[in-house]
């Protein structure tokens, strides 16, 4: 499978939010790029506006001032070609739906035949190691495995942009570990540019080419970071790697000082 790889540029991005009398800026003046292919991912201190960031990219949120390109055009509303991964699979995912019916969904609307959606949600899940789970429903399968089932979604998309928020959040250590080697074999395979919002410096370390720190809102980039690593990684050699060890402690600061 593979795609062309959407890039995205965010310019003067706000975002306040207006209830009755009171507004909340939640972020302020964004500005960075992110290039047709590139992984990026974004930290921050607790309540930084990291989701509301995404979700503004992905258009569920309208901005309040500032514009988003991909591919150099302006967008609003979702960029064409967009994806998301949300952290919590449990209600992204229909019960009442086979695994394979909920991989097949975003693809109902937009002209995908049948027997290409067969295809297409085949090879999704054969793509999260999933294949043998098509029958079966989410309830019946284990918090990873339904999250891959999330994955696999995106997937059958063939999306040019993938979103992921918090994504391995709800999961425990070693399933987490698994994921983000999941999510890592698959973009270096399909290319696709990826958004990958954190909480966890180390993830944001291991997985991305670049690191976004924003600071406390109304937040603002306050530092953004090339991880220098080799491609090729891996759980044990990367983590212990110490240029891995500088880099995660540089972050550290950097959102411990933005956070104050
Ligand atoms: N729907 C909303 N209405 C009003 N304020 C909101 C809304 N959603 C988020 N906020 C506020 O915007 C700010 C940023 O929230 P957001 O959830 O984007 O941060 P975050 O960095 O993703 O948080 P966390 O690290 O806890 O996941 C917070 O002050 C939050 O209270």
């Amino acid at each position: 499978m593979s795609q062309t790889a959407a890039s995205l540029s965010v310019r003067d991005l706000g975002k306040t939010y207006t209830t009755g009398t009171r507004s909340v800026r939640a972020i302020d003046n964004l500005n960075f790029d992110v290039a047709a292919g590139e992984l990026v991912c974004v930290v921050g201190p607790s309540g930084c506006g990291k989701t509301t960031l995404l979700r503004t990219i992905a258009g569920l949120l309208r901005p309040t001032t500032g514009e988003l390109t991909v591919d150099g055009r302006g967008v609003t509303g979702t960029p064409p070609g967009t994806a998301v991964v949300f952290q919590e699979y449990g209600r992204s995912l229909f019960p009442w739906l086979r695994v394979g019916d909920n991989v097949a969904l975003p693809l109902r609307d937009n002209s995908v035949g049948g027997a290409e959606r067969r295809t297409r949600v085949r090879e999704a899940l054969e793509q999260v190691g999933l294949a043998d789970a098509e029958r079966s429903y989410p309830w019946q399968l284990s918090g990873g495995m339904q999250q891959r089932v999330a994955i696999a979604r995106a997937l059958a998309y063939r999306p040019r942009l993938l979103l992921m928020d918090e994504p391995f959040a709800a999961v425990d250590a070693q399933t987490r570990a698994d994921l983000e080697d999941l999510v890592y074999r698959l973009w270096r395979d399909l290319g696709v540019t990826v958004v990958f919002i954190t909480h966890d410096i180390d993830e944001a370390v291991y997985l991305g080419q670049r690191v976004l720190v924003l600071s406390a809102p109304p937040s603002r980039i306050r530092e953004e970071i090339t991880v220098d690593l080799p491609v090729e990684r891996d759980q044990l050699t990367t983590r212990a790697d110490p240029r891995f060890l500088a880099l995660r402690t540089q972050i550290h600061q950097h959102i411990r000082e933005s956070g104050r």
